[in-house]
């Protein structure tokens, strides 16, 4: 148990109806005493936790009622971070939240650092790694089904399905383990054949869980979608059209957009984040090229490319250069201004470009095409599975590379087993693979990467 006692605000300060304080150490329960006044005398050492009682903050020295409260006390182990933890709740405004916190301060509890309370939950064995990485995610949440895949997460999903391999490492590991006990005897045929059916299976369970990692990704961070295209195709009529809002500032002049803007559109619970940007092409306009540079960038990045062309003008040799860059996207053409188009868009050429990509033919400026546009995205984005949010998914970029990290080592073992590589060398890779898989659960990670982890929460959690 962690000696010192922390306390903080626990709601965002601005107005609101209540404010809470949240102390939480041994010294949790003295310092609440000590500035806490019940309306009826109680107790204080009432035996019922969780209780609400109601009274006031009284400075100890002036005798002065700072604010009217209700204040609960829970005693470790049965509280949020295992330990003693009292929480007031105060009237919801700056003032009151900062006067209560600085007399708790004064009664010898410290600020508490930025995931302070999660991580002491962490560090008293209250909740693993992944379990309270998924509470910053349940904050975050930008949808429904993000905030349902992180309770899951909350409850054990994840951490049981690694528990649940880890083990099977284990096994694995004592089945070579025996092989290199007992040199003399032969690893036999069957015994080899057994360990990598077993190494494979594992192997298999892996990649299952690294397959939705894309969507849970989304679900929990958005969808980066890039809009792309030559100068003056109606870029910026699209991203205004999709958020309903004239946000970005469209002319009839190409080069007109340059710096990137960023918006988020919420399509059917999923977080869209919309990037409008500075049409491709070669300019000889200094803040143009420096917008050019910045849209080239963005389109790596991307989860999804909006490629917007131009009815009007028809595909042409400069369309062609912005798509040769964007071939191994996931793509949606978008053909533009049909409210006037007049040329034959030839279709054909860009199916066999882009035979995968959806076409529309839309038109920003009018409102055309664009609800099957957001139909279409939605479908791109699940890839026609039903996916239900109760399934096991990889959502954070960490989990997801230490599973690959692992899968490394076990692709690395199973070809070990086929070409006969000595055991013990094999039984190195199943180490670092199981070692590598509870760096997610957090039972096998340096006090560095806990310290990140948790400093990126919010003050309070
Ligand atoms: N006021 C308040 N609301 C809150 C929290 C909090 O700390 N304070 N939470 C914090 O983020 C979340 C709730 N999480 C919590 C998780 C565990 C326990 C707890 O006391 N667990 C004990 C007792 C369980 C029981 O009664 O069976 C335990 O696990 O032993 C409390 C809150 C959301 N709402
Ligand atoms: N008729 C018609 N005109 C459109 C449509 N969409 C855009 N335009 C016009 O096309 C011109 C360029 O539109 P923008 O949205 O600024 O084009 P952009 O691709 O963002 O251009 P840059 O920022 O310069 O790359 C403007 O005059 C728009 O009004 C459309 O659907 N139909
Ligand atoms: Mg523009």
């Amino acid at each position: 148990m962690l000696e010192d006692t922390i306390v903080a605000i626990a709601t965002p300060l601005g107005e609101g109806s209540i404010g809470v304080i949240r102390i939480s150490g041994p010294g949790a329960i003295e310092a609440g005493r000590k500035v806490f006044r019940p309306k009826k005398n109680i107790n204080w050492h009432i035996k019922d936790n969780y209780r609400l009682v109601y009274g006031y903050i009284v400075n100890p020295q002036q005798e002065e009622i700072i604010d009217e409260v209700l204040l609960s006390v829970m005693r470790g182990p049965h509280s949020f971070t295992a330990e003693d933890v009292v929480e007031i709740s105060c009237h919801g405004g700056i003032v009151p939240l900062r006067r209560v916190l600085q007399l708790l301060l004064r009664q010898g509890a410290r600020l508490a650092e930025p995931g302070e309370f999660s991580k002491r939950a962490f560090l008293n064995g209250r909740l693993d790694l992944s379990q309270a990485e998924s509470i910053i995610d349940i904050i975050r949440a930008k949808t429904d089904a993000g905030a349902q895949i992180a309770m899951a997460q909350l409850g054990g999903s994840l951490s049981n399905k690694i528990f649940t391999l880890q083990d099977k490492l284990l096994s694995l590991l004592a089945q070579i383990e025996a092989v290199i006990d007992f040199p003399e005897e032969d690893i036999g045929e069957a015994n080899l054949q057994e360990m990598s059916r077993n190494c494979s299976e594992i192997i298999k369970e892996t990649e299952q869980l690294l397959a939705n990692a894309q969507t849970g990704k989304i679900y929990r961070e958005g969808l980066q979608t890039v809009i792309v295209g030559k100068p003056n195709v109606g870029k910026s009529s699209l991203l205004n059209a999709l958020l309903r809002e004239q946000r970005a500032i469209v002319t009839e002049i190409p080069g007109t957009t340059r710096d990137i803007i960023e918006e988020v559109i919420n399509i059917r619970g999923i977080p869209i984040k919309i990037m409008d940007t500075a049409g491709l092409r070669e300019t000889r306009d200094l803040v143009e090229q420096l917008g050019v540079e910045k849209s080239r960038e963005l389109l790596n990045q991307a989860d999804l490319i909006l490629f917007v062309l131009d009815a009007t003008t028809g595909l042409s040799a400069e369309d062609y250069r912005v798509l040769e860059l964007v071939r191994d996207k996931k793509v949606i053409l978008l053909i533009n201004k049909i409210d006037v188009a007049s040329i034959g868009f030839d279709t054909e050429a860009l199916k066999e470009f882009f035979p995968k990509s959806p076409i529309l033919k839309i038109s920003a400026k009018k409102e055309i095409g664009l609800e099957t546009l957001e139909q279409v995205i939605m479908d791109l984005i699940l890839e026609g599975k039903v996916t239900s949010t109760d399934q096991v998914f990889i959502s954070n970029t960490r989990h997801k590379q230490a599973l690959e990290r692992s899968m490394d080592h076990l692709q690395e073992a199973l070809q070990g087993m086929k070409a006969l590589v000595p055991p013990d060398l094999i039984s190195i890779d199943i180490r670092s693979a199981w070692e590598i898989l509870g760096e997610i659960t957090g039972n096998t990670v340096g006090e560095d990467l806990i310290d990140r982890i948790f400093s990126d929460f919010c003050i309070g959690k």
